[in-house]
């Protein structure tokens, strides 16, 4: 199984088109039109900063609805996460990508090729630096890497507005026009927009500005499917290899796993987290219910104990697996029962 991210150009993107693998080709060929005149534009864009900049909060609040697992710890998001804003006159993609940092380890070092390669395929990059927070070698780090990808507009995202007063956010406004000019040259940042993901200030200019980016193209997804989450795909399969297992002959294609949510737990010492991860079951009859759960509940216990493992090892987080069996009549056979199972 893949544990890396996916790409924007990845499997939904592509499903999205028809299949055709170059999104950014073909879709330029039939871009509609609104009422006004203006193009509908649709594309990808990455939220790029170091970690707890406020990348993750801000998607989710673009997005508005939570979509990636956000905690003051820094490096939770070790994969790209989407989420898509869906409006009259665009739609973006997001792809947060983790904390871009100074390579130290292995894994670091991988996490910034995985970095570099998705910020080479997106329309525009918000980089994100938090207005209380000063400046520092990190965010120049970020801001060269950005220089060598230059056909790419790059606009500065000032995060968490509301930590600070007037006079501080002003000082912080100057100092991120300064690094601009400096790491990247030319008139630097093709725009710098102050946003609070927590009081709501400028996201919906965020939006605009993001969507005033993008090349002109029809939707690139369907209206209403908010995020495309390579977690709660890889999730929803483990619990399924579980389930099935040692009862494949009897379970044949009679098993759907609905991932419901994946949510940091609160009040968790910095240094403690646990996921609380909602996991749905559906069979198509009451005998493949009691297959499922076993005598006294025996074998979910042991669906459950296999699946977490690999859940935690997947996330990198403890979790508390939480798995419900239902009862979903013949659900192959009921195209609104396909839908809502994610078919
Ligand atoms: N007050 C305030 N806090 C924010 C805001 N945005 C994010 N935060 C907080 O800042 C911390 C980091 O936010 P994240 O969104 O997880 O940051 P990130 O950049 O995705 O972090 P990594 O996953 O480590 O790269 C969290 O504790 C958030 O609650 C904001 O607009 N205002």
């Amino acid at each position: 199984m893949s544990r890396g991210p996916a790409s924007p150009s990845g499997s939904n993107a592509r499903r999205a088109e028809g299949g055709t693998p170059s999104v950014l080709q073909s879709r330029r060929e039939a871009a509609d039109t609104q009422d006004d005149g203006a193009p509908y534009r649709a594309g990808f864009v990455s939220l790029v900063g170091r970690p707890n900049a406020g990348k993750s909060t801000l998607t989710n609040a673009l997005v508005g609805q939570k979509v990636a697992i956000t905690s003051s710890r820094p490096q939770t998001t070790r994969h790209t996460i989407r989420g898509i804003v869906h409006r009259a006159d665009g739609q973006l993609i997001l792809v947060d990508t983790p904390g871009l940092h100074r390579p130290r380890t292995l894994l670091g070092q991988r996490l910034n090729d995985l970095v570099t390669e998705t910020l080479g395929e997106v329309d525009a990059i918000g980089f994100c630096l938090p207005a209380d927070e000063k400046i520092g070698p990190g965010d120049r780090f970020i801001a060269e890497k950005l220089a060598g990808l230059r056909r790419r507009p790059v606009y500065a995202l000032v995060t968490k507005t509301d930590r600070v007063g007037r006079d501080a956010l002003a000082s912080a406004l100057v100092a991120v026009e300064s690094l601009g000019r400096d790491a990247l040259g030319g008139e630097g940042w093709a725009g710098i927009v102050p946003v609070s993901a927590v009081d709501g200030f400028q996201v919906s200019t965020v939006a605009d500005v993001l969507i005033g980016a993008m090349p002109p193209s029809p939707p690139l997804y369907p209206d209403g499917e908010l995020t495309d989450e390579p977690e709660a795909v890889m999730v929803a399969e483990l619990v399924r290899e579980a389930a099935l297992e040692g009862v494949r002959d009897e379970l044949p294609h009679s098993l759907a796993v609905v991932v419901e949510e994946i949510l940091p737990r609160e009040d968790r010492p910095e240094d403690r987290p646990l996921l609380d991860v909602r996991v749905n079951l559906f069979v198509e009859r009451s005998s493949q219910k009691a297959i499922v759960i076993g005598r006294g509940g025996s074998r979910l216990r042991e669906v459950g104990t296999a699946a977490r493992k690999g859940i935690e090892a997947l996330l990198g987080t403890p979790v508390y697996l939480d798995l419900h069996v239902k009862i979903a009549k013949d659900w192959q056979r009921d195209p609104k029962q396909l839908a809502r199972l994610g078919f």
